[in-house]
């Protein structure tokens, strides 16, 4: 797959910075309030180590991306921003589908690698020099699917796996009673970078997932308080995710 730009792992930020971004980069397809629980789990975790989050930023896929049954950026992108609607600190960042047309006109792919949205959010933070690089310290935050997902052979450019792992790190929430322990001791990457590597459980365990919200549409069932009620409201208004 070609690419906009392939991010450099020059940055390399304070490890024992207290100040932290989380981003969670993804499908959104649609938005759940897992996915803002997410978050929660995070900051919480991240408080108890005397860190404090600052913001946290949601950063939908883009189109080219071409998972199944992924609605057209432009919806999923107004969805994370409806949704973003009950938290104080977590925003979307549509760089990844905005970029697009510019990639376009180059006659590039446009999808973005997670290492490349890890970088610019940082380089975007840091640029006007109101936060020093070193004090600042950007995590990609994820499900225990998507870090397991780091093993599977040609999913992942291995050099950029290592670069978010040992410049950035990682928060990763157990999902499905994946073993987080397990999955970072198979994997030779992950088990060198295990300190840059936060696990965090769901206190209440559930199974929400946004394949789940799309199947209850198909359905015509009621997908309420799995989402909020302006992503419920947006998605109606749409005719989205009809069977
Ligand atoms: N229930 C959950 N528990 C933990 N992590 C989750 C959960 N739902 C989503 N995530 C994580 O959120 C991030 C973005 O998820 P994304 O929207 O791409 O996928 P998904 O929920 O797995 O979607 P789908 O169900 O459409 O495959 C990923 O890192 C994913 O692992
Ligand atoms: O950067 C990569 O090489 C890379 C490889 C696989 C997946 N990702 C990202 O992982 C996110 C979740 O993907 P998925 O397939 O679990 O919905 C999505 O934002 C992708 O851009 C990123």
């Amino acid at each position: 797959m070609g690419h906009c730009e392939e991010a450099s792992s020059s940055t390399i930020p304070n490890k024992n910075s207290n100040l932290v971004v989380l981003v969670c980069t993804g499908s959104f397809n649609p938005p759940t309030y897992m996915h803002m629980r997410m978050f929660e789990l995070a900051r919480d975790a991240l408080n108890l180590l005397g860190k404090c989050v600052i913001g946290g930023y949601m950063s939908p896929v883009n189109d080219a991306y071409k998972k199944k049954d992924l609605l057209p950026a432009i919806h999923r992108v107004k969805m994370c921003e409806l949704v973003c609607k009950s938290s104080s600190f977590v925003m979307v960042d549509s760089w990844e589908i905005i970029d697009r047309l510019k990639c376009l006109q180059a006659n590039q792919s446009s999808y973005q690698r997670t290492l490349t949205v890890l970088s610019r959010i940082q380089d975007g933070l840091c640029k006007d020099g109101l936060i020093k690089r070193d004090s600042i310290k950007v995590m990609l935050l994820c499900g225990s699917d998507l870090l397991e997902s780091f093993s599977i052979p040609g999913a992942w450019i291995l050099d950029q796996v290592k670069a978010i792992c040992r410049d950035f790190g990682i928060i990763c929430v157990r999902r499905n009673g994946k073993d987080v322990d397990q999955i970072i001791s198979n994997d030779g990457i992950l088990r060198e970078n295990k300190d840059n590597i936060i696990s965090v459980d769901e206190i209440i365990p559930n199974q929400i997932s946004s394949s789940a919200v799309r199947e209850c549409l198909s359905k015509g069932l009621s997908v309420k308080y799995l989402t909020s009620d302006e992503v419920i409201d947006y998605i109606a208004c749409e005719k989205l995710y009809l069977a």
